[in-house]
């Protein structure tokens, strides 16, 4: 079997006393999309932080694309190909929504923001930006400031830059939250069509039946500790999930 595109084993991080991520261990392998569920204050974006480098662990391993990779600040994971969004949207709001694409084009192609800004292969950053901005559907908004697009455009803007970075491996943080329903399955086409261009995705998502139907397989966490990994009809009925997110007595449909 290939080796996993990206493994995280046993790790650990410590703030103080509190042990917001356990001894965690999964992989994500070539081309899939793993779902990250846990109730709030699970470990979530802990995880993420220390997968795309933000923080060091405390112990444990993470290995991306061939290589140990814990502790390896955010550009370098950026050069090896993962990308990211935020739960918190942070578009450069007075710049216009092609630049903020080709500021995170900037990181692989020409060694910087400046000269992605005025080289002569700027031209190329810049066809590479609108071609991203294209996937997302927001080309016809390339030449407005990005702090005028409502939140539906800017968490799609957030997808072009992490796309724009990460041609391996992109972590979605709660992309979906806040949308309205018509711009739920829209956006679920869009990050299904991201897994069929061979580009793994790992999803941080608290609406489920968006989680449920896009992932190939979840792990689910609680504490900062792994409680559960499987296929999502495996997550359904598994009674550890259904408990951490109801308490006792509940049933996983409602999960
Ligand atoms: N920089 C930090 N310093 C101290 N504690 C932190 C820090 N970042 C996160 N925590 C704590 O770590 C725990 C896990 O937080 P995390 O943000 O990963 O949860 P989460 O699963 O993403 O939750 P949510 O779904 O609410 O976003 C929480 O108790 C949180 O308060």
């Amino acid at each position: 079997m290939k080796a996993p595109l990206l493994r995280v084993h046993n790790l650990t991080k410590l703030f103080g006393g509190l042990r917001a991520v356990d001894g965690v261990s999964f992989d994500v392998h070539g081309g899939e999309i793993l779902g990250l569920l846990g109730p709030n204050g699970a470990g979530k974006t802990v995880c993420f932080n220390l997968i795309s480098g933000v923080y060091a662990p405390t112990a444990g391993e993470i290995h991306f694309s061939g290589r140990r990779t814990d502790g390896l600040p955010p550009h370098r994971m950026a050069a090896l190909g993962l990308g990211r969004t935020f739960q918190i949207v942070k578009p450069f709001a007075q710049l216009r929504v092609l630049d903020n694409v080709l500021v995170a084009c900037g990181v692989h192609h020409y060694g910087g923001l400046l000269r992605s800004f005025t080289s002569w292969t700027g031209q190329k950053t810049r066809q590479r930006a609108m071609e991203l901005l294209e996937k997302v559907g927001l080309a016809d908004e390339a030449h407005r400031k990005a702090g005028l697009l409502p939140l539906g455009h800017l968490r799609r803007l957030e997808i072009a830059r992490a796309l724009a970075v990460g041609h391996r491996l992109v972590l979605l943080d709660e992309s979906f939250s806040g949308l309205r329903e018509e711009e739920i399955t829209p956006l679920m086409a869009l990050v299904a069509s991201i897994r069929q261009e061979g580009i793994s995705v790992l999803l941080i998502e608290h609406n489920m039946r968006v989680a449920m139907k896009l992932s190939n397989r979840i792990v689910v966490l609680d504490h900062g500790c792994k409680i559960a990994e499987g296929t999502p009809a495996e997550i359904a009925r598994n009674p550890r999930v259904i408990e951490a997110y109801l308490g006792r007595g509940g049933r996983a449909g409602a999960a």
